[in-house]
């Protein structure tokens, strides 16, 4: 039996994640030690209250309200408790102290990311946080170390199990959005203040932690395009289902050249029409997917789940043993890679498709009338359905919905011809503006 000396591994926060950790940790911590080349000895567990009930079996003789303390002589610490303070003073205290650190705080990582990056590289620690992006699914490590000899291009994911679990049954079930959101919340999936779900704000930090990563390039939470899924209407994906859609939140990171020839990035947050042949229409429930796009590599696609107790624990033990392995072996920590330096480019630098539906009056000439307006500015229509005209409740002369969709138009084109739309006489109402993403 080979003997192991033992690190001494302290975790903050025992909630869905932490105590999953603990639970695992106990289950296979000789295996893990046996792959990490040293023991793994949990010395405490920092949580708000000693005697609150919990998921996992955690000695008492572990628990401390004293996170500080703990931290103290801890080789590895394991930061889960979330939110930016008190986890920021506590990872900058660990990392100050010379320990490595793993966590899943991708609202820390988004906005303090840089700090902390240079707090680890001072003392040469690392800061590990595979799971801060895409829960279980390897997706930090293959961007930071597999695809480091190749030019990522371009990423598209869902990264919210919580909005794609409500999106799911929006479109499964025709169930409300608060009451899916309830069960996601139930599930350990939504996020101590779910508002970070819906409306996009998660998704975005994993995006610029995504895009950060890609581009070699710092970018800021601010820089990343953001819109939830709060506005998305029953209405909406029902329509989409009958078009063969479905409606994803998706993150995307790609490299871009604007019109006026400037190299840049783009990283956005949104919802959009996807085929329902597209393999991202696929990812049901709280699962995630990440495609990307490389120049050598090609398309590669990371699937599995983004959210849960136990999936996300698994990433943090990855990483638990990877800081072990480090700390066997010696040496400084891998730095954080940004020599790129690329600008941010605004989200009116990009172009995409669209699907416009509008309430017309039914009459001879409307559709010319609506070519007119999209022609003006420069956005080429690509499909146009018509929906059953009706006469109007009051007697009142007959409408019809008409469904277009466009060619690739640049954001700012398509914002002045929905403006030009909703002021045109035939138009009743514009009902909805969804982008496309995705080929079938
Ligand atoms: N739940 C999930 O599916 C995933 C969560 N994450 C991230 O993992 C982290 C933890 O998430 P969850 O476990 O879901 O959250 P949670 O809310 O279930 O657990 C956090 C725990 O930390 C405790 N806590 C808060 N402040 C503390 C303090 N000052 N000292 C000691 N304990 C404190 C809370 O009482 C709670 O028990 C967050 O950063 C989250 O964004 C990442 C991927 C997936
Ligand atoms: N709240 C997040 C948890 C994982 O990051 C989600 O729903 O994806
Ligand atoms: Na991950």
């Amino acid at each position: 039996m080979i003997e192991y000396r033992n690190l001494r591994v302290a975790l903050l926060g025992a909630g869905s994640v932490g105590a999953q950790v603990v639970a695992l940790l106990q289950k296979h911590g000789d295996e893990l030690a046996q792959r990490a080349g040293a023991g793994l000895e949990l010395v405490g567990v920092a949580v708000r209250d000693v005697d609150a009930p919990r998921t996992a079996d955690i000695p008492r003789e572990l628990l401390t309200t004293d996170a500080e303390a703990l931290i103290v002589g801890a080789d590895v610490v394991i930061e889960l408790i979330g939110g930016i303070e008190p986890a920021r003073t506590y990872i900058l205290q660990a990392l100050n102290s010379g320990a490595d650190v793993v966590t899943a705080n991708k609202a820390l990582i988004a906005t303090h990311g840089p700090e902390l990056f240079a707090a680890a590289e001072q003392v040469g620690a690392q800061l590990f946080y595979e799971a801060a992006v895409a829960g279980a699914i390897p997706i930090i490590r293959p961007l930071r170390d597999s695809l480091a000899g190749d030019q990522v291009t371009r990423i598209m994911g869902i990264v919210n199990g919580t909005t794609n679990f409500i999106l799911d049954r929006m479109d499964t079930d025709g169930e409300g959005l608060e009451t899916a959101l309830a069960t996601a919340t139930e599930l350990g999936y939504a996020e101590a203040d779910p508002t970070g779900d819906i409306e996009g704000f998660d998704a975005a930090q994993k995006a610029a932690i995504l895009a950060s990563l890609a581009f070699h390039t710092t970018v800021p939470i601010d820089s990343v395009h953001r819109e939830g899924i709060t506005s998305v209407t029953a209405e909406q994906v029902a329509s989409a289902r009958a078009a063969g859609f479905v409606i994803k939140l998706l993150a995307i990171c790609e490299r871009l050249t604007d019109a006026s020839g400037t190299e840049g990035v783009s990283a956005r947050v949104y919802p959009a029409l996807v085929p329902r042949t597209h393999p991202l229409a696929a990812v049901r429930g709280a699962k995630n997917a990440v495609f990307v796009e490389a120049e050598a590599a090609g398309d590669l696609m990371f699937y599995g789940a983004g959210a849960g107790g136990i999936e996300t624990a698994s990433a943090v033990l990855g990483d638990l043993v990877s800081a072990a392995r480090r700390h066997v072996i010696g040496g400084p920590g891998i730095a954080e890679s940004n020599h790129a330096d690329l600008p941010v480019l605004p989200i009116s630098s990009v172009t995409t498709r669209y699907q416009i539906s509008l309430l017309v009056g039914d009459r001879p000439g409307v559709l010319a009338t609506i070519a007119a307006v999209f022609a003006e500015h420069g956005v080429s229509v690509e499909t146009v359905s018509q929906s059953v005209s009706s006469v109007g409740a009051d007697g009142g002369p007959a409408t019809a919905t008409l469904v277009i969709g466009t060619h690739e138009a640049s954001e700012a084109d398509l914002a002045a011809t929905v403006a030009a739309l909703g002021g045109n006489d035939v138009v009743r109402s514009v009902t909805s503006v969804l982008r496309v993403e995705g080929s079938d």
